[in-house]
């Protein structure tokens, strides 16, 4: 692995980016080193895209500064040192896939030989397929393949993923951690827990235009690691109890059941039997992710002990 570089692969200070009314991101910091894979978590419209655009030069941020490499991503030196993929993908149908690697290629002064990088992405058996003709998880192997074709020093895949089966998923991480292993940095966005598991050392959550957490994967794990505790309370005001729980996120009731959002569902367990709660019908199921990510905003460590009050 090549040492980090001097100057950070990106650089985004205060950067805040509206569409007319809507804030898409909002007042956003982020360093992105060489050698680092970067997972960006968020739900649909988080802002993950626009913040791709505004490293890759496509838009300009609304007020703050995003640098790439240290210049201004709209710089010719800059963006030969970038690869992209969009989310929609258009190839030219007629082009066979060595063609079309050949043919991005060229336009890089070291471009990855066309062989390695088509056997790095499961392609070498479609080689001389016509692109018109693969079918879109394919397409999308090719499109992640093209992004790295220049030996970029940075690279961003917006849902690389997306549309792919489990084995050509696969394909596809390992092909982008082996690039990484080189020493580049990859940014690859995801809704998906689990694809930012398999591949990031770092994960970046934003929501709503801004970063909810910045932190190495086993970190981030650890906080969305939140779980609903669900029980039914003979007794309703021990609600009230539950909310005062260490780790304790949120507490809603429905249909007569008690639902805890907890970040430690053992703790609120064991609080529930020795605090003498009479309930029935205990359940600890996963978190959806939306709710991991109100636990990394939500109150918690509000109480010592896991007492219940
Ligand atoms: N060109 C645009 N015009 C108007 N609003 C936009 C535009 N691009 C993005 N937005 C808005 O900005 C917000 C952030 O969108 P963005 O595409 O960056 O989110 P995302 O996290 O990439 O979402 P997804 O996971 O669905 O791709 C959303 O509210 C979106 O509707």
């Amino acid at each position: 692995m090549s040492t980090t570089s001097p100057v950070p692969a990106a650089v985004l200070e205060g950067v805040t980016r509206t569409f007319d009314a809507v804030t898409a991101l909002d007042d956003v910091s982020l360093t992105l080193e060489e050698g680092q894979l970067v997972g960006m978590l968020g739900p649909n419209g988080a802002g993950k895209s626009t913040l791709l655009s505004l490293v890759s030069g496509l838009r300009r941020p609304t007020r703050g500064t995003v640098r790439l490499f240290g210049r201004d991503p709209r710089d010719a030196a800059s963006r030969i040192l970038l690869g992209t993929t969009p989310q929609e993908t258009g190839l030219p149908g007629t082009l066979k896939v060595r063609e079309v690697v050949d043919f991005v290629g060229a336009h890089y002064p070291s471009p990855l030989p066309t062989g390695e990088l088509i056997e790095m992405f499961g392609l070498t058996d479609l080689a001389s397929r016509q692109t018109g003709g693969l079918s879109g998880g394919q397409k999308r192997r090719l499109a992640v393949a093209l992004a790295i074709v220049g030996r970029p020093r940075i690279v961003l895949l917006d849902e690389p993923t997306t549309g792919l089966d489990v084995d050509a998923r696969r394909v596809l991480w390992e092909a982008v951690r082996g690039y990484q292993a080189s020493g580049a940095c990859v940014v690859v966005t995801s809704h998906y827990l689990e694809e930012i598991e398999a591949l990031a050392q770092r994960v970046v959550v934003i929501d709503g235009g801004r970063v909810l957490a910045d932190d190495d994967l086993p970190t981030i794990l650890a906080r969305v690691g939140a779980r609903h505790v669900r029980l039914t309370l003979a007794d309703p005001a021990d609600e009230t109890r539950l909310r005062g729980l260490d780790g304790v996120v949120d507490v809603t009731i429905a249909d007569g059941r008690t639902s805890v959002l907890t970040t430690d569902s053992d703790a609120v367990v064991r609080a529930i039997v020795r605090g003498d709660v009479d309930f029935t019908g205990l359940e600890v199921r996963g978190a959806s992710l939306e709710e991991a990510f109100l636990a990394m905003t939500g109150p918690t460590g509000t109480t010592a002990n896991g007492a219940l009050r």
